[in-house]
């Protein structure tokens, strides 16, 4: 079973990207999900993240505890040393999710690892091919601010903490230009062949 790492900067597409590899039934972890199911459910993740953020990083509903994630974005994206804290809680408990799901897709042909920040957090390392997605710095933002509803400065913030688009390209083996959507699935259907056939 071969590990392909899917990167790109905030808005590049990987989830759009990302959804196409499912036609092909390839295993996919989807590493900003499965952060967002820890920071939520994980016991020894939610103590350290309070200490860390403070008590208002969950909120509390019908009995029930959510991050606030609103909040937490608030406090880390524009603190390089809150956001190590946070990387520091979440990124070793990520690792040990996503060993579970090797294990559990050990005879898959390859599994595709999606995580915005690969090159950052050296999981690139554990991948036997790396792709990248890429579009401009302001296909990018536009699209972040229209699907979020969130401010320019709110998206630069997030852009701050991630390797610029050029420091990705050195590294990956393979680049797929998201510019025009209708040529997404015939992009993925050629990468899916070359991922077989290598
Ligand atoms: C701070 C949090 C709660 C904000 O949640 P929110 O729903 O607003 O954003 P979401 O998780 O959907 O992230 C959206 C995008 O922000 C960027 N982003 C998220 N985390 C990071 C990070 N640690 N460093 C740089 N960029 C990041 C990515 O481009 C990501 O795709 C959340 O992003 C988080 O827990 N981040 C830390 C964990 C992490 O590193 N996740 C990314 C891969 S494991
Ligand atoms: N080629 C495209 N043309 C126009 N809109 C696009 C294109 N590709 C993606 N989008 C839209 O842009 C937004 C961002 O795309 P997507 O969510 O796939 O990016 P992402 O890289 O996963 O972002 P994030 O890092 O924030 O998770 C989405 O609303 C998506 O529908």
């Amino acid at each position: 079973m071969k590990i392909v790492g899917l990167t790109g900067g905030i808005g590049s597409g990987k989830t759009t990207v990302t959804k196409e590899f499912t036609k092909y039934n390839v295993p996919i972890y989807i590493a900003d999900d499965r952060s967002k199911y820890i920071l939520a459910n994980d016991a020894v993740v939610i103590e350290k993240v309070k200490n860390l953020l403070g008590d208002k990083a969950y909120l509390e509903n019908d009995g029930e505890w959510f991050p606030d994630r609103a909040f937490i974005a608030s406090k880390v994206f524009n603190n390089k040393g809150l956001l190590e804290g946070l990387n520091n809680i979440l990124h070793p408990a990520v690792r040990n999710d996503f060993d579970k799901f090797c294990d559990e897709y050990y005879n898959a042909e390859y599994i595709l690892y999606e995580a915005a920040i690969l090159f950052e957090t050296k999981g690139n390392e554990r991948c036997d091919k790396t792709i990248l997605v890429t579009a401009s710095l302001n296909e990018r933002l536009t699209r972040v601010m229209s699907r979020d509803q969130i401010s320019k400065e709110d998206v630069v913030a997030r852009m701050k903490n991630q390797w610029s688009q050029k420091a990705k390209l050195d590294l990956a083996d393979l680049v797929i230009i998201n510019d025009n959507i209708d040529l997404i699935a015939k992009k993925v259907r050629l990468v899916h062949q070359f991922m077989l056939n290598d």
